[in-house]
């Protein structure tokens, strides 16, 4: 793993990391920011997952969540959304919402995109094991994850697939049925297929639908929304919570947008949420 930035930030430290993914079969850059600790402590881990366009950075830039992960004592990591590099393919016409930037956090059967669109596998299985080999002071078996938009969809579904694994959930204007929306069927056709039972894995309503839990949900969503009602559609995850008993709180913010001025202000509610729960 090679270390492209070290930067003091709020006591602690802010990372940019690069490495060679098998995954995706490309380097990927992430970010870390680990707050003041004593040696040889331990801290919790919450994963962030970001939107359509985005890198490592935007998050690391505009997302203001080192004043309460430094608060909290939490480890916050900011991985990339799609595999980036010489020979990926990108939306024939480049699109913004498929092909780089827009890898939807799935594991592509279809080709081209089978070499090296593998978000599911790097998030799920190839990032935590190399966070755990170059980071000992992060605490793998105190995790919670979170994310925006298209990350706040990869959040939802990595937490249902992996309800053990996680002590809490939350989202921003997240995409909660990519199967019902413009952004969710144009990637899942062009990663997955046409058929749509082979979706379901990929949508957090299909997967609440089809018996996954999670005990508790956070969501806060901007009202002022231009993607609410085409693509986010947050009466769905309503729906399917309140059928299937899960205990969601789905706060509409009245004004907001979908931008990073928006995650910013609910960003240290974020983190307080899940510190709690990561210190039970
Ligand atoms: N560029 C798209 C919108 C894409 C977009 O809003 N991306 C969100 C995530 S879904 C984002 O975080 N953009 C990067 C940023 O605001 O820094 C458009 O023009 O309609």
């Amino acid at each position: 793993m090679e270390t492209l930035s070290t930067t003091k930030a709020h006591g602690g430290t802010q990372y940019v990391y690069r490495h060679d993914s098998t995954m995706t079969a490309t380097p990927m850059t992430f970010s870390v920011f680990v707050p003041e600790h004593e040696e040889g402590a331990k801290l919790p881990v919450l994963w962030y997952l970001s939107g359509l366009t985005c890198t490592h950075a935007n998050v690391t830039e505009k997302g203001e969540y080192r004043a309460a992960c430094a608060e909290h004592g939490i480890i916050f990591v900011a991985p990339d959304t799609s595999p980036r590099g010489d020979g990926v393919p990108d939306d024939a016409e480049g699109a913004y919402d498929f092909g780089l930037g827009a890898g939807f956090y799935v594991n592509a059967t279809e080709e081209p995109w089978s070499a090296n669109y593998r978000m599911r596998a790097y998030i799920e299985d190839e990032l935590p094991a190399q966070i755990a080999t170059h980071l000992p002071v992060a605490d793998l078996t105190r995790q919670s994850i979170t994310g925006h938009s298209m990350g706040g969809h990869g959040a939802l579904t990595i937490a249902l697939r992996n309800p053990d694994r996680f002590r809490s959930v939350s989202a921003f204007a997240p995409i909660v049925s990519p199967m019902n929306c413009p952004w969710g069927e144009k990637a899942l056709t062009g990663y997955i297929g046409a058929d749509r039972e082979a979706w379901r894995p990929y949508d957090a309503c299909a997967l609440i639908a089809d018996g996954s839990r999670v005990p508790e949900i956070l969501v806060d969503q901007g009202e002022a929304d231009s993607f609410l009602e085409t693509q986010l559609k947050p009466e769905l995850l309503r729906e399917a919570c309140a059928e299937a008993g899960i205990d969601l709180t789905l706060r509409m913010q009245p004004g907001y947008d979908h931008s990073y001025y928006f995650i910013s202000s609910f960003m240290a509610e974020h983190v307080a949420w899940h510190a709690e729960r990561l210190k039970r």
